[in-house]
């Protein structure tokens, strides 16, 4: 049984909403660009998982999708193609045998939004969506449990998903709006990532608040002490609410001040977003682009 009081006392978990939120404030203002370089916006775009999570998606608008990132090379030559298309586990296998470029297939899995279903029907959904071509598993941890502070229980439920995950990445989401307090965000980052996650994510988009710079501070913070510790470098994902290129750029500045600039790479950082992308073009060409 492991002990998670003593696990957590082994990183900086005393946190105060207030000061993450002056720190964060302090970061921006000191480390944001006036002008940001096209260039940037194009790391950007590189770091975006092309996300459709609608309840009305289905076979039709699903290779549409793809089709488009299928054909983006030639139509954007000097743009760097998006890291993944996410969708729905059940769109896994049409996306993986729709895409005839190198782009990642990433389901989120695992009773996806809420995570309130049973492990056996999470280690399932996943190893399904793993067998239909997926190499990324975006999840949820079962955020009730975790404010219950039942951390064992969460954990061994991460350890399950990750062991069905097979080859592919794991995605771990926090649900950071639901967390609340930065301490909360800080435990489920380290939990998330001492039971294996590739990938800490903020948000599933489906609840507000979504993705915050506060949040992203944290995770952050988090997993560079993790790094400290381990020698081991999970990836940072925020997700849910990103839609225009300054709201990139916040979560762009934030890795690169505390992670530094060998995060700053599709490996270790994606941007999930399902409004972003036209957006990046748009501000890349400098005139209206509507693409996706
Ligand atoms: O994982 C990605 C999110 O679901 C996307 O959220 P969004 O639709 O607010 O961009």
């Amino acid at each position: 049984m492991k002990d998670f009081n003593a696990f957590f006392q082994g990183y900086d978990v005393e946190l105060n909403d207030k000061e993450i939120a002056e720190l964060t404030a302090r970061l921006l203002e000191e480390k944001s660009q006036v002008n940001t370089p096209p260039e940037i916006y194009k790391q950007c775009f590189n770091s975006i998982d092309l996300t459709s999570l609608n309840t009305a998606d289905n076979v039709t608008n699903i290779r549409n999708m793809v089709e488009k990132v299928n054909a983006f090379s030639i139509i954007f030559p000097d743009i760097p193609s998006v890291a993944a298309i996410c969708v729905y586990p059940n769109f896994a296998g049409v996306v993986h045998d729709t895409l005839t470029v190198p782009v990642l297939v990433a389901a989120v899995s695992a009773g996806f939004p809420s995570s309130q279903t049973f492990v056996e029907v999470k280690v399932a959904e996943t190893s399904l969506a793993v067998h239909e071509g997926a190499s990324e598993i975006d999840v949820v941890i079962s955020v009730g449990a975790f404010l219950n502070k039942q951390y064992e229980d969460v954990f061994d439920e991460l350890v399950e998903i990750k062991a069905a995950c097979r080859h592919a990445h794991l995605k771990v989401i926090l649900e950071t709006g639901t967390l609340k307090q930065a301490a909360e965000i800080k435990k489920a980052s380290l939990l998330a990532m001492e039971a294996g996650a590739d990938f800490i994510k903020t948000s599933t988009g489906k609840t507000n608040p979504a993705s915050t710079p506060e949040a992203a501070y944290v995770m952050c913070t988090a997993i560079k002490e993790f790094y400290q510790k381990t020698g081991r470098k999970v990836g940072f994902k925020p997700a849910g609410g990103i839609v225009t290129p300054a709201d990139a750029i916040v979560y762009y500045t934030i890795v690169k001040e505390i992670l530094g600039n060998e995060w700053l790479n599709n490996q270790l950082f994606r941007l999930g977003a399902s409004r972003l992308a036209n957006n990046l073009l748009t501000a890349i060409y400098d005139k209206e682009v509507t693409y996706f």
